[in-house]
């Protein structure tokens, strides 16, 4: 795993956007995972800015999003794909069609795991995975104890997750406890993955990232057995952590 150490959230999310805008014009026929959470949100604002100022083009361009709550449809402001579509594809020139998400209220949700699995393999795979990391190590909604083997998968959500995510909600009632996201395996088996960290409040999960050992119980630690990990961190999220050691 790469490290570079950032100043704040600003300057993370400056130099993952030129990160990814540098693969973006390079590749213009890149397959993009994307994440939610509070920590891509200044990423993907820069990408916008870029693509208005500079041209940089997505229409070529496809995105597999890790994961979506349970219940929620596209249309409902709390969901990924709404959250996804204001955040970013509706601000750039990509294919609408060519973001995919898995799908929170398919019939059979088992099926939609299947049938998402198989697209994104269909596709040729994941070039560049951006990640976000859960304040217990969680990675897409992959929480302590999943499996490393597991593919594209329901979950119920750790109660600490619920109360972290929250906030993007009018109470936790609201809150959906069960998820459907990319499994452990599925990451891994991107390409490459960009890691974003932000805030004292990853700092734990950044000493255990960096010092800790490969275990299921901090699904984050298994991406030192990646080949192909950069992490973009800020002062905060790796204070105290040895980094050249
Ligand atoms: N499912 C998402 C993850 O994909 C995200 O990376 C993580 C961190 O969120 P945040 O960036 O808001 O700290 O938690 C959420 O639950």
């Amino acid at each position: 795993m790469k490290l570079i150490e950032v100043k704040d959230y600003n300057e993370m999310s400056q130099k993952a956007a030129e990160y990814i805008i540098e693969k973006v014009r390079n590749h213009p026929r890149i397959n993009l995972g994307l994440a939610t959470g509070g920590t891509p949100v200044g990423t993907y604002k820069i990408l916008i800015e870029d693509h208005q100022k500079n041209g940089t083009s997505y229409q070529e361009v496809t995105t597999f999003n890790l994961d979506e709550y349970i219940g929620l449809s596209g249309n409902n402001p709390n969901s990924y794909r709404y959250f996804m579509n204001e955040k970013l594809f509706n601000h750039l020139d990509i294919n609408k069609n060519n973001t995919f998400i898995p799908s929170g209220v398919a019939e059979d949700i088992q099926t939609e795991c299947l049938r998402y699995e198989q697209l994104i393999a269909q596709h040729g795979g994941v070039d560049l995975q951006i990640l976000g990391i859960g304040q217990n190590g969680h990675i897409g909604f992959n929480e302590p104890g999943t499996s490393f083997e597991s593919n594209t998968h329901v979950v119920d959500l750790a109660p600490s997750t619920i109360k972290a995510n929250a906030r993007f909600f009018d109470n936790e009632e609201e809150v959906p406890t069960k998820a459907i996201t990319m499994g452990i395996a599925t990451i891994m088996k991107s390409k490459e993955i960009l890691l974003l960290v932000s805030g004292e409040s990853k700092n734990d999960a950044m000493h255990k990232l960096w010092n800790g050992e490969v275990t299921e119980s901090f699904p984050a630690s298994i991406l030192k057995n990646h080949p192909y990990v950069t992490i973009i961190a800020d002062q905060a999220a790796v204070a105290g952590l040895k980094i050249h050691s």
